[in-house]
């Protein structure tokens, strides 16, 4: 490190000291950065990168579903990921959220934030949103109680029972509708829901936590066409307040939304660039798209 950098880092640091709030330290402990403040749980993307991934590793009994695996997300980015069937995106998926563990590699949410560190349900509290296939939403409670439910952070029964929002929380309750599209059903079953609008609220129960990052896997899955271009206008309006990363095998809803898509093969990158790059790419062809 040159020495300009040091007396530059340190500045920070001095800066930072001043006006650091009471209960937080300094170094963020181990998410600290070098030389960087950080507020823990904090997540910094102050190198252009929300989620990154490098070398990972994994085998199941002996079989390498991911093999040393590098890749990255930019804050805000909507990215596609695509690739054949056993490509390792739902296993992928799984290791950012902690459900599987790597055998090696490096999984980091911003700069600082190993994720390999945190439980599951620690990294949904980190701001990690997945969002499965099938819609999991309670059929028994009506749109706006599915959203409320979201908002409850305490568990307990009687917490439970006698929450109340908060005139902020009923704002966002209220924006998160509007950006579902589900204002107008609010006080319907969720069970009578379309397959579409189950899938809708369940990410609106994802956005009532505000995650940076959002994992979407095979989303319009199911959906009418109708439905499709609906969740395609969706995904745009939460790109850039969002990090979203995408696995679907319909390519003209990811023609709508893409700008980078990512091909998986034997869990690793095969190819990445805009969705005409990788159509035109002859490996991507013999694995994936056909002749
Ligand atoms: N828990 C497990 N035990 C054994 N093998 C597994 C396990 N999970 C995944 N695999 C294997 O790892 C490989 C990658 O699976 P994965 O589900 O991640 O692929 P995918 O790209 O999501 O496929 P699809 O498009 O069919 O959902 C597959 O060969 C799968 O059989």
């Amino acid at each position: 490190m040159t020495p300009d950098l040091m007396d530059e880092g340190a500045e920070r640091v001095s800066a930072y000291r001043q006006h650091a709030p009471k209960g937080r330290t300094e170094s963020g402990g181990r998410k600290a950065g070098f030389a960087r403040p950080v507020v823990p749980g904090e997540v910094d993307t102050t190198h252009g990168r929300i989620l990154y991934l490098e070398d990972v590793c994994v085998s199941f009994d002996g079989f390498r579903a991911i093999n040393k695996l590098s890749l990255d997300i930019a804050p805000g980015e909507l990215r596609c990921i695509i690739g054949p069937n056993g490509a390792g995106k739902t296993t992928m998926m799984d290791i950012i959220t902690g459900k599987t563990r790597p055998d090696t590699g490096s999984v980091f949410f911003g700069s600082t934030i190993d994720l390999l560190r945190y439980k599951e349900a620690e990294i949904a509290q980190l701001g990690i949103g997945r969002k499965f296939q099938k819609p999991t939403v309670f059929e028994q409670l009506t749109v706006y109680e599915n959203l409320e439910l979201a908002l409850k952070t305490d568990k307990g029964v009687h917490a439970s029972i006698f929450f109340q929002p908060d005139s902020e929380q009923s704002d966002r309750l209220a924006e998160v509708l509007r950006t579902i599209h589900l204002a107008e059903s609010v006080n319907r079953l969720a069970g009578t829901l379309s397959h579409g609008q189950k899938q809708w609220l369940e990410i609106g129960m994802l956005l009532m936590q505000d995650p940076k990052l959002l994992l979407l896997d095979e989303p319009v899955a199911g959906m009418t066409d109708e439905e499709t271009a609906r969740t395609a206008e969706l995904f745009l309006s939460l790109k850039g307040q969002h990090s979203l990363m995408v696995v679907e095998h319909d390519m003209s809803f990811i023609k709508t939304i893409s700008e980078k898509v990512t091909v998986l093969h034997e869990g690793s990158v095969l190819a990445e660039g805009t969705l005409e790059q990788v159509q035109s790419d002859e490996r991507v062809i013999e694995v994936y798209l056909g002749r």
